[in-house]
C-alpha cells in the first residue's frame, strides 16, 4: 500500500509572502498629537512656514552690521536689548548695537552677533573683539532649515518622540493615522492557570497572555477580547465563534499534534480558510495561519514561550508592517561573537543580543522552546538558515530585531 502523501512544510519566507498579500489598512482616524505616540501617520506634513521663521539669533550677545564692522568700528553704542519673543522698536542707527538673547528676531538693520563671552560691555557701549567678521555669523537665517510647504514627516511614518515633536513644532495638534485592528487574544490548554490563582505540581501558569498583550502593545493594540479557553472543542468552538467578525483573532496553543489540539479543525469547522499549518522552522513549527470568513486573519501560535515569540516575531510581526504600510520588518546583518552549532533540516531562530564593546550578536542559552527565560536580554533573533550545520564565529548572519529593541 502507498505511504500517504505528506504535505511538506512551507518555508518562512513563503509564508510571510502569503502574510503580505493579505495585509490591509484597518481604515484612518484622527487622533490628538497627545495620543499619537507608537502610532502610524497616513498623511505627509509639510512645514506651515519657513523654519526658522525669522532671522534667529543663534547665541546671547550684541548684533550689529557687518558694514560697521568692515569700516573699521570695534566700540559700539547699546542701542536696545531684545530679548527672545519680543519685537524691536527702531533700526539700528550707524555706530550702534543691540545686547539680544538667544532665539530672539534679529531685526533686518542687523546681520552679525558677537558672543557675549567675546565683548566688553560698561556704561551703555561695548567693545566686540573677533577675528573676523561674516555677515550672518551666530544667526540661523529664516528658512535655512526647512522652506514653507516642504515635506517634513512623509506618510507611513511610527510616531515616535521626534516625529511628535517636528508634528507639534508645526502646529499640527490633530493628525489622521491608521487605525489599529479589532483583535482577540485566546490562549488555551487545561493545564493553564491565571496568573494569581494556585497551581499544582502538574499546571503552569498564563505566562504567554502576558506575552503577547506585551508585543501587541508595542503596536498599542489592546484586545478587545482576551480570554483562556479550555481545551475541548465546544469550548473552542463557541468562543471563537464570538471573534469571527473581528479584524484579527491571536491564540496560542493547541495547533500541534496532541490529542487535543483542536485548533486547526475548530477553526476550519467555523469556516477558517487555512492559509499555512506548520512552517520549516525551530521553534515555532506548528504554526497555523487561516483566513476568518468575515475577511479578517487568525493566527494561531504554538504554546510554547519561546515558539509562541518566534511565531509572532516572524508572522504578526510582518502582518502589522504591511497593514500599516510601513517598510520591511528591518533584518540586520552582524558578525555572530560565538560558534554555533545546529542537528536538524530546519531553519532555527535564537535569542541574541547586539554587544556592546565588539561589533556583533551573541547567542542567548536557553534549554529549548519550553524555558521561561527564553527572550529575556534578547534584542531580537539570530537566524541559523535550514542548510547550514554550523555558524562559525564572526562570520555575518541575519539578525531580526524585536520591535522597539534598539530604541
Ligand atoms: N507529535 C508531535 N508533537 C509535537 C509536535 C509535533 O510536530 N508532533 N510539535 C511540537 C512543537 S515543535 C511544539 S512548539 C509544541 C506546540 O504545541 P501546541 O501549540 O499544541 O501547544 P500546547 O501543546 O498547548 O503547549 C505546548 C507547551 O506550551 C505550554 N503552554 C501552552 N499555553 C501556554 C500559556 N498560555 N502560557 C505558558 N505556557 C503555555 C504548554 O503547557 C506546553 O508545555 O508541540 C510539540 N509537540
Ligand atoms: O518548534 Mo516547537 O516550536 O520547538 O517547541
Amino acid at each position: 500500500m502507498a505511504v500517504p502523501f505528506k504535505n511538506p512544510m512551507i518555508t518562512y519566507q513563503k509564508a510571510q509572502d502569503i502574510i503580505r498579500a493579505l495585509a490591509k489598512s484597518f481604515g484612518h482616524e484622527e487622533v490628538a498629537l497627545d495620543d499619537a505616540l507608537g502610532r502610524v501617520l497616513t498623511e505627509a506634513v509639510g512645514a506651515d512656514r519657513d523654519y526658522p521663521p525669522f532671522n534667529r539669533a543663534a547665541m546671547d550677545g550684541y548684533a550689529f552690521h557687518s558694514r560697521d564692522w568692515e569700516k573699521g568700528l570695534r566700540d559700539f553704542i547699546v542701542q536696545e536689548v531684545i530679548y527672545a519673543g519680543q519685537s524691536f522698536t527702531d533700526n539700528l542707527k550707524p555706530g550702534a548695537c543691540y545686547k539680544i538673547m538667544t532665539g530672539a528676531a534679529v531685526p533686518p538693520s542687523a546681520n552679525a552677533i558677537i558672543r557675549r563671552e567675546d565683548a566688553q560691555e560698561e556704561q551703555g557701549r561695548v567693545r566686540l573683539i573677533a577675528d573676523a567678521v561674516k555677515p550672518y555669523m551666530n544667526i540661523a537665517r529664516k528658512g535655512e532649515d526647512i522652506r514653507k510647504s516642504e515635506v517634513i514627516i512623509p506618510a507611513q511614518t511610527l510616531c515616535n518622540a521626534s516625529v511628535t515633536s517636528s508634528l507639534a513644532a508645526v502646529g499640527k495638534h490633530k493628525l489622521l493615522v491608521e487605525k489599529l485592528p479589532k483583535l482577540a487574544l485566546f490562549t488555551t490548554g487545561d493545564e493553564v492557570m491565571p496568573i494569581d490563582a494556585p497551581v499544582s505540581e502538574i499546571q503552569i501558569r498564563n505566562s504567554n497572555q502576558h506575552l503577547l498583550k506585551g508585543l501587541l502593545n508595542k503596536w498599542h493594540i489592546k484586545p478587545s477580547l482576551c480570554k483562556h479557553i479550555p481545551d475541548t472543542k465546544n469550548d473552542l468552538t463557541e468562543t471563537l465563534r464570538q471573534a469571527m467578525n473581528l479584524d484579527m483573532i491571536v491564540m496560542c496553543g493547541g495547533v500541534s499534534a496532541g490529542d487535543a489540539d483542536y485548533v486547526p479543525q475548530v477553526l476550519e469547522e467555523l469556516g477558517v480558510e487555512k492559509l499555512f499549518h506548520k512552517v520549516a522552522i525551530k521553534p515555532g513549527k506548528p504554526v497555523f495561519c487561516g483566513k476568518l470568513p468575515g475577511g479578517g486573519i487568525v493566527f494561531a501560535l504554538p504554546g510554547n514561550p519561546f515558539s509562541c515569540l518566534v511565531a509572532f516575531t516572524l508572522f504578526i510581526e510582518t502582518y502589522f508592517y504591511y497593514c500599516f504600510g510601513l517598510q520591511n520588518q528591518p533584518v540586520y546583518h552582524f558578525p555572530i561573537l560565538k560558534t554555533r552549532g545546529k542537528k536538524h533540516k530546519l531553519t532555527e531562530f535564537f535569542a541574541a543580543r547586539i554587544n556592546q564593546g565588539t561589533p556583533g550578536v551573541t547567542p542567548i542559552s536557553v534549554n529549548g522552546s519550553g524555558d521561561i527565560r527564553a527572550g529575556l536580554a534578547a534584542h531580537g533573533l539570530g537566524v541559523h538558515p535550514h542548510d547550514q550545520e554550523e555558524l562559525e564565529q564572526n562570520t555575518n548572519i541575519q539578525f531580526i530585531p524585536f520591535m522597539n529593541s534598539l530604541i
